[in-house]
């Protein structure tokens, strides 16, 4: 996945790490509200699964999470793109090596996209191997003349509609961990062992359904095969190619979890949350003296935030405050949901007013969670028009300010479901009923994927 020096790692692994049971300040956040939290502090396991997660292994190194933060620097200095993607929900069930190797086979395909349309590098970044908890509008769901407590994701209850599938339980916790685990297990080799090499750029759209962004991404995929021929026979060495960066976050919403999974670095005796290289916080949980602010301002990973159409200029101010004192290159990303018709409008007094103050965030456009809709049918969907022209407005905004449009980050699959509507190749309501797979929201498919990574390559080529 990510490389830390041989000396590092031995270093690492033979220095007894200090606790982070009594790191000061780390269990403050229990003092604040706590939004979205599940409610299992009575559940009878609940203090055994705390301890276990105390004494498991990180899934992340700080050396890694320390090389994110420098990565993330050259994204907010313009020399690099983001580029997150993944499920709404990941399910214990679908951490397949399929349904992985799906997932990352199309992001990889995207990051080419990027790379060889705009001339940039793309940091890459799975929004998996942790992304097992839903912050819901309601608490309560009902169907017929039964409520329930809502679906929260496989780490806090079950999506089965019954009363003991609903239950919060505490050791789903457990299970979140090491289903992540296995999943960052298999990214690591995907990435480092071979499957990731560029010059397997064809194979990467094999086994996906032919479609027009599949025969536009061949074309493509062509020409770089070419460049490759050439610049072999010109002996250039390929082992660079061999093998790529690929990082893994998540949002940070149960606090129970990502505090057990805190570990004070060997090296630096700072705290880093081990759950994931890069945690967000959601649009629901971002009030700044609110818990979730307050536990991952204490911790060292690069930090994202969620705004919505609701955020003032002054509250991005103040969430770099908290999050970004020393507004450190690299450190906190905003990651911006207005919805297509507000992001023209709102975006630019944000922008304005954080430029102006000399910070430095990295700018992402998640042109999803400001475009859901509910059919009369039940289904929630997002129409794939909004989330184009939201993207196209964030664009549109930085190119007007001259900021710079550093990243997107998409709810999507390496799978043909039919979650969103619409695209070159439209998805319609009628198949809903068969390829509506999401617990959450909908997805972009993976045809919707490399559409979107067509139009953002588009976008930043003309910006350089
Ligand atoms: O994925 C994000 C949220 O969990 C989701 O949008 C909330 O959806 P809800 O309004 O159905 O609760
Ligand atoms: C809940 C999410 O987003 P938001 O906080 O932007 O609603 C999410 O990304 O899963």
């Amino acid at each position: 996945m990510t490389s830390v020096t041989q000396s590092e790692q031995s270093r690492a692994m033979t220095t007894p790490s200090p606790s982070a049971a009594n790191y000061p300040g780390l269990d403050e956040w229990r003092n604040r509200t706590i939004g979205q939290h599940p409610q299992w502090a009575e559940h009878p396991d609940f203090a055994s699964t705390i301890e276990e997660l105390n004494a498991v292994p990180p899934l992340v190194f700080a050396g890694e999470v320390d090389l994110l933060r420098e990565r993330l620097a050259s994204v907010a200095a313009g020399e690099a793109f983001f580029l997150q993607g993944g499920d709404c929900a990941e399910t214990f069930a679908g951490a397949t090596a399929d349904k992985i190797s799906g997932r990352v086979q199309t992001l990889l395909q995207m990051a080419v996209v990027l790379t060889y349309g705009a001339s940039l590098p793309v940091v890459k970044m799975g929004r998996m191997a942790g992304q097992f908890s839903k912050p819901r509008s309601s608490n309560l769901e009902t169907r017929g003349d039964q409520t329930l407590p809502t679906f929260r994701g496989e780490m806090v209850n079950g999506f089965d509609f019954n009363e003991s599938s609903r239950v919060h339980d505490p050791n789903r916790m457990l299970r979140g961990y090491h289903t992540s685990a296995s999943t960052l297990n298999l990214i690591r080799a995907f990435t480092t062992g071979g499957f990731a090499d560029l010059r397997r750029v064809h194979a990467w759209n094999m086994g996906f359904a032919a479609n027009p962004a599949y025969a536009r991404y061949e074309s493509m995929a062509r020409e770089i095969d070419h460049a490759v021929k050439f610049m072999a026979a010109c002996g250039a060495d390929f082992d660079a190619l061999k093998t790529t960066e690929f990082f893994a976050g998540h949002e940070a919403l149960l606090l129970d979890y990502e505090r057990a999974l805190t570990r004070i670095d060997s090296r630096t005796y700072l705290p880093y949350g081990t759950s994931g290289h890069f945690l967000w916080i959601g649009e629901r949980t971002r009030e700044l003296d609110g818990a979730h602010v307050d536990l991952l301002s204490r911790l060292r990973n690069p930090i994202g935030v969620k705004l919505g159409p609701s955020t003032t200029g002054e509250d991005a101010l103040r969430l770099i405050d908290a999050l970004d004192p020393n507004r450190e290159p690299g450190r906190l990303t905003f990651i911006i949901r207005m919805g297509a018709k507000n992001i023209r409008e709102k975006l630019p007094a944000i922008i304005q007013a954080v430029e102006g103050s000399g910070a430095k965030p990295v700018w992402v456009t998640d042109p999803m969670h400001g475009n859901t809709v509910s059919l009369p049918s039940g289904y929630k969907t997002r129409n794939f028009d909004d989330v184009v022209d939201e993207v196209r407005g964030f664009f549109e905004v930085h190119q007007a300010l001259g900021t710079f449009p550093g990243g997107i980050h998409v709810e999507m699959t390496g799978d043909d479901v039919a979650e969103c509507l619409g695209g070159s190749d439209p998805v319609n309501e009628s198949s809903f009923a068969e390829r509506y797979e999401t617990l959450c929201d909908p997805r972009l498919n993976h045809m919707q994927s490399l559409e979107i990574a067509f139009l953002v390559a588009e976008y930043l080529s003309k910006q350089n």
